[in-house]
């Protein structure tokens, strides 16, 4: 068994009276694909949210290889290589599509962001090499014929996996996607699953907070169930299906059967 990447205790997040996370626990081993899932209002966007240091917690504790995270920003937990998407997509829709996986490769670099976008003089070099390794994300991600046009032109699914692709250009250890199949299509969904399994095979670390049951069932190594901003359950994809707390709060009858 790989070693924990990720270990959370007693993590708490208070909005006034809202408990949105309410001391939850949990570990995740390195290169493993697991999953949070919940009925809406659970806490699981909040819990990426604290993961990813868009929120700072009201208590407890997480620690990435061992060492405590908690007071860290955002922008510093990137550079350490927590990388994440959102549920709602945060693109540059007017820049093209390759210059939006660029503005991703900026923090390995020591020069701003927008003097990528000038084109002459010392900054001339590290633009030709992420150009070359934004296309290799592009094509990893399907985009590749897209790269020139505007992001803001491509369809909801496309924009999702630029979304995707402007994360994996951080080079994170640890990704976080945020309900990455919401609006996509059968073959969408497909196809984002092949490419977070190869993202696993590349000793990725993947969490998942998705409603997606057929995507989540399909590729989750663990699941982790919450209700109320309290753990549930969590276990393997057929444990959290044929578990009676996890039907009765959140998959249904037909949850069994997905
Ligand atoms: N910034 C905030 N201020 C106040 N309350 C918040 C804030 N963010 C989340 N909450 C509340 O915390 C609770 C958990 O919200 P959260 O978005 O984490 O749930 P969720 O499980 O991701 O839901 P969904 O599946 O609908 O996305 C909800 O009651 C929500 O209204």
């Amino acid at each position: 068994m790989s070693e924990n990447i990720l270990e959370v205790t007693n993590l708490c997040k208070h909005f006034g009276g809202v408990k949105a996370v309410d001391g939850i626990s949990f570990k995740i081993p390195a290169n493993s694909i697991q999953t949070i899932i919940g009925p809406n209002g659970a806490g699981k966007s909040t819990t990426l949210n604290l993961l990813s240091g868009v929120y700072l917690p009201t208590s407890g504790s997480i620690k990435y290889n061992g060492v405590e995270i908690n007071t860290l920003s955002l922008h510093q937990r990137v550079h350490l290589g927590i990388a994440r998407t959102f549920q709602k997509i945060r693109l540059f829709k007017q820049l093209s599509v390759i210059d939006n996986v660029i503005a991703g490769f900026h923090i390995h670099h020591k020069i701003p962001f927008w003097q990528y976008f000038i084109p002459a003089g010392e900054y001339k070099k590290n633009r030709l090499e992420c150009q070359a390794q934004a296309l290799e994300l592009l094509d990893f991600i399907g985009l590749k014929d897209k790269a020139n046009e505007r992001a803001g032109s491509l369809s909801y699914g496309s924009q999702r996996m630029l979304e995707i692709a402007r994360a994996l250009a951080t080079k994170p250890k640890v990704f976080m996607l945020d309900e990455p199949a919401a609006g996509l299509n059968d073959t969408e969904v497909q196809f984002l699953m092949s490419r977070l399994k190869l993202l696993q095979q590349q000793n990725m670390t993947i969490i998942l907070v998705e409603h997606n049951m057929k995507l989540v069932m399909n590729i989750a190594d663990q699941i982790f169930v919450m209700d109320h901003g309290e753990y549930l359950f969590d276990g393997s994809p057929a444990e959290v299906q044929s578990n009676p707390k996890v039907i009765a709060a959140y998959l249904g009858s037909e949850g069994a059967t997905v």
